[in-house]
């Protein structure tokens, strides 16, 4: 949690090459209208905006001549003005809802095609990052294509623009005003670089105490029953204190950096103007054509500034774009075949798993099934028992194919796994694991979760059934009582039994049942086992068991130790034999 918020803030400032940038193009083609309207919209506003500096030369010029001057000079003064106002809106209009447009098309592509990816790859990225990408990255590259590019284009234009009418209004001006820039701007530019690095280090101390504090407050129960408050008060402040240190280094640089830049433009001005002054008084250049040059000279140098300053925002969204782009690239693998065998109807619920050997992907040295081979034959359950580790949930996540076998096969109804199309495999397959999630919705969308086109009479039928229906009728809203985080708090008992109404609204031929470790009161363990044996009814049942009920009422029993099968047969038979199953049952079922 801390980890997830420190890397929000710190991958957000993090820089990318600029070229990661292309992956936005076929984004914004497809707003091909909004796109050219803005292209227009900026090249008129740019147009304008150069077009300003000569108006004010024609009024300095010849506007103070006769009245009829002045009128004629402030009226094109003031449609240039005018024009300059209505293409900005545009610009600003356009641009904006592109931006709004891109990054929305670019959220709903990246959330579909993370939905689409293995398993495997949620188990290596932490679900953190992934928002992180969908909400920090886009909304980087949101003020990038609404913001940021317009302004670069426009700063861009602006300096070509100005320094070429800068040509054209005094080549001898201009050519002083080239070979002295870089005279100015060589210290902002250095200024600059520290600035930034200092500004980095600054946030980097922001985020630190940010994830200080969100760990803290996230486990504040363990700080508040080993009373650490006064320290953890004490560490934050601490963090804090670094962060305004670091902050302070770096208002102090920003403010030098400010003077030197103000100083090094104004004075340039200043000295251009000097030099203009001389050629006005001697009779070489109108006082109108000065004031015209020095208003180009400040546009260029202020899109200069504005150039800069945007510059680093592109590098950051180039960053962001760069690690969607990377997101965007992940393939999965385990996808429908070309030709999927369709699903037999009605499946029969005919389990084999034969000779499988399999590790997780990131844990090649260590087996979590070798050999294992198990048939559980239509409605059958089959209860597995085993110490911590021993595989019995990775026969549950083979089952669903979230991972394939690197070795052996697993088939049902005859057909093996990889030649179905995943989502009808699983569509098949009733999953109630050991702690449900509850989503914050209500209790009636909570368990229609499991058949979404059921009726509120079928949700209904389906919560009597898990012994859920008592429990939600006395919830203030009944069934349209919110649940999850915000919403009415669930016992562990009713989580269960809210996963079970879900799972007879699936109504699936196979059921994949986990056990819940944690031990519930009599009444509600009762209540669970009942509607246990509703949903279970006429289903190929596989079971992860940690009640001696369970395993009493299992058709068969399988023991599990290191990925491999040790014994099997019924609870007596095993009790019998000893070993594993019997020192098992002892510290979990009996005790
Ligand atoms: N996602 C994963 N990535 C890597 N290794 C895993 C993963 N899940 C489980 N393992 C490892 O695979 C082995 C089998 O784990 P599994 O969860 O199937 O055991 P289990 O019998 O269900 O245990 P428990 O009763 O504690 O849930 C263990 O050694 C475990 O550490």
């Amino acid at each position: 949690m801390a980890d997830a918020s420190a890397d929000i803030e710190k991958t957000a400032q993090a820089k990318g090459k600029v070229v990661s940038l292309r992956g936005l193009w076929p984004f914004v083609q497809r707003q091909r209208g909004l796109f050219l309207a803005w292209l227009l919209a900026l090249c008129a506003s740019s147009a304008a905006t150069l077009a300003l500096p000569v108006a004010v030369r024609g009024m300095i010029d010849d506007g103070f001549r006769s009245a009829s001057n002045i009128d004629a000079t402030f009226a094109w003064l003031f449609a240039v003005t005018a024009a300059l106002a209505l293409a900005t809106a545009a610009r600003f209009y356009f641009v904006s809802l592109l931006g709004e447009r891109v990054v929305a098309d670019l959220r709903q592509r990246l959330y579909s095609h993370l939905l689409g990816l293995d398993p495997a790859f949620f188990e290596a990225t932490r679900s953190g990052e992934l928002v992180s990408r969908l909400s920090a990255d886009t909304e980087l590259l949101r003020s990038l294509v609404g913001s940021s590019i317009s302004v670069a284009l426009r700063s861009f234009l602006m300096v070509l623009g100005s320094i070429a009418m800068m040509f054209v209004t005094s080549p001898r001006l201009a050519t002083y005003t080239m070979i002295g820039i870089p005279l100015f701007v060589a210290p902002i530019v250095i200024g600059s670089r520290r600035l930034q690095k200092m500004s980095r280090q600054s946030q980097d101390r922001v985020a630190d105490a940010n994830a200080l504090a969100s760990e803290v407050l996230g486990n504040v129960r363990t700080v508040q029953s080993h009373a650490r408050e006064p320290y953890e008060r004490g560490r934050f402040f601490d963090a804090v204190a670094r962060a305004v240190a670091t902050a302070r280094r770096r208002i102090g640089m920003q403010a030098i950096v400010t003077a030197v830049a103000i100083t090094a433009f104004f004075g340039a001005i200043i000295i251009v103007l000097w030099s203009g002054a001389h050629d006005v008084v001697s009779g070489r250049m109108s006082a109108g054509t000065l004031g015209q040059f020095v208003l180009y000279a400040m546009l260029g140098g202020g899109s200069v500034g504005a150039l800069a300053e945007v510059w680093n925002d592109v590098q950051r969204a180039a960053g962001g774009m760069g690690r969607i782009n990377d997101l965007l690239m992940e393939r999965a693998l385990l996808v429908a075949p070309a030709n999927p065998t369709p699903m037999p109807l009605p499946l029969r619920g005919d389990i084999r798993l034969n000779d499988v050997v399999f590790h997780y992907p990131s844990r090649a040295d260590a087996p979590a099934l070798e050999g294992f081979s198990l048939h559980v034959r239509p409605g059958e359950t089959v209860a597995l028992v085993g110490p911590s580790g021993a595989g019995k949930s990775t026969v549950f996540a083979l089952l669903l194919r979230f991972h394939d076998p690197q070795r052996g096969s697993i088939a049902i109804d005859d057909i093996d796994l990889r030649q179905l199309d995943p989502a009808r495999l699983r569509e098949s397959i009733a999953l109630v694991p050991q702690a449900p999630t509850i989503f914050a919705t209500t209790a009636r969308d909570n368990i229609r979760y499991g058949r979404l086109e059921a009726t509120d009479a079928d949700v209904e039928q389906a919560a009597r059934s898990a012994e859920a229906h008592d429990f939600i009728d006395a919830l203030p809203q009944k069934y349209a009582s919110e649940l999850g985080e915000r919403g009415a708090r669930l016992s562990g008992g009713q989580q269960q039994r809210i996963a079970i109404a879900r799972a007879l609204l699936k109504d699936a031929p196979v059921l994949l049942l986990d056990e819940a470790t944690s031990a519930l009161d009599a009444q509600s363990e009762r209540a669970v086992q009942h509607a246990l044996e509703n949903l279970m009814q006429g289903r190929t049942t596989l079971v992860i068991a940690h009640r001696l009920a369970t395993v009493l009422k299992a058709d068969r029993i399988v023991v599990m130790d290191h990925g491999r099968i040790v014994a099997e047969g019924t609870h007596a038979e095993l009790l019998a034999q000893g070993g594993l199953y019997a020192d098992l049952a002892r510290l979990q079922f009996l005790d």
